[in-house]
């Protein structure tokens, strides 16, 4: 019965970022909200450890999830929060993606330490972002901006911001916001032109699929919000049938519509040359299908011929 299910300690699983521990923090808020005890317990995964790659270099797999889902299946939490963005298009079939959290403003903005700094078509501004969808979109709407290498948690980049050389940072508003630097954004990207990565905005809580139905059901409960969930699912679909991952310039972005939904995404060459993108309107009852359906039109353009050009690159 609930009555005793919230008696227990709910382990939430976390890495050891402000945004990370921000995350775990507003899940733990909820729980408790519902009349749980929580406890936040934090591990450090590759992609904290290893700040001298850019994520594609590091590969795709799990970078920020793998020893979270490690503790999950020994046990040791009961939950794990993620950041949406940073969990792959596929999790192994012992563990479950239990909810999606209310998202935040999906877009991408630029961070400054000039509240003056103004990005124009010509601009010759310099940018830090290691995003592969990021420096692609750039090359495509600001042929002339040179991108800089810029890994690890807020603060590290924003120090290095001045040190390098660069102009301005660019990141998910979300994250910004989430840590409390909303003063340095000075622009917001129209979120239909650089259309977010899969999942922007949106904490993903992951749990053992085998964890106990009843328990499962009150977390879900407590943390889901079902309009984010429809809209990620949608968009997991379609990177998952993109055979994307955090290293490919795949976007997309679904949204709730008067009448079911839409969902917009695509894929942009590395060189920014060729974007495609495409709208696609149907039923929330069809979330996944339309994601698919998206990311099959996407390949069928041409999409797959910029994947296999990636691929063959990276391989070099
Ligand atoms: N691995 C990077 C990552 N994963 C999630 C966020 C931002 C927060 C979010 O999208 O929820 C970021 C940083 C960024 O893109 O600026």
């Amino acid at each position: 019965m609930a009555e005793n299910l919230t008696d227990r300690t709910i382990r939430i699983g976390t890495r050891g970022s402000v945004l990370a521990l921000w995350q775990a923090n507003s899940a733990a808020e909820k729980l408790q909200a519902v009349g749980f005890k929580t406890e936040i317990v934090v591990f450090s995964t590759k992609g904290d450890q290893i700040l001298d790659k850019s994520l594609d270099k590091l590969g795709s797999k799990g970078v920020f999830t793998e020893e979270l889902e490690i503790a999950l299946r020994n046990g040791e939490v009961e939950i794990a929060v993620h950041s949406a963005k940073d969990v792959q298009s596929t999790i192994p079939d012992d563990l479950e993606l239990l909810a999606f959290m209310e998202r935040e403003k999906v877009n991408d903005v630029l961070l400054s330490l000039n509240p003056d700094f103004k990005l124009e078509r010509d601009s010759k501004a310099v940018i830090g972002t290691s995003s592969t969808r990021r420096k692609a979109l750039l090359k495509q709407y600001y042929p002339n901006v040179t991108t800089v290498e810029s890994r690890g948690n807020l603060q590290t980049r924003l120090r290095k911001l001045e040190e390098q050389g660069m102009d301005a940072l660019m990141l998910a508003y979300a994250g910004v916001h989430r840590v409390g630097f909303d003063d340095l954004v000075v622009y917001t990207f129209p979120e239909l032109t650089f259309v977010p990565a899969a999942g922007q905005g949106s904490v993903n809580i992951e749990c053992a699929r085998n964890l106990e139905p009843e328990l499962k059901k009150v977390l879900k409960e407590a943390l889901d919000h079902p309009d984010t969930h429809i809209c990620l699912l949608a968009e997991r679909a379609f990177l998952r049938t993109m055979e994307g991952g955090c290293s490919i310039p795949s976007f997309t972005l679904a949204r709730l519509a008067e009448n079911g939904m839409t969902i917009t995404g695509g894929i942009v060459s590395l060189d920014g040359q060729t974007l495609l993108q495409e709208t696609l309107e149907g039923p929330t009852a069809d979330a996944e299908k339309m994601g698919e359906q998206l990311a099959n039109i996407i390949l069928g353009q041409g999409g797959d011929k910029i994947l296999k050009s990636i691929r063959a690159e990276r391989e070099e």
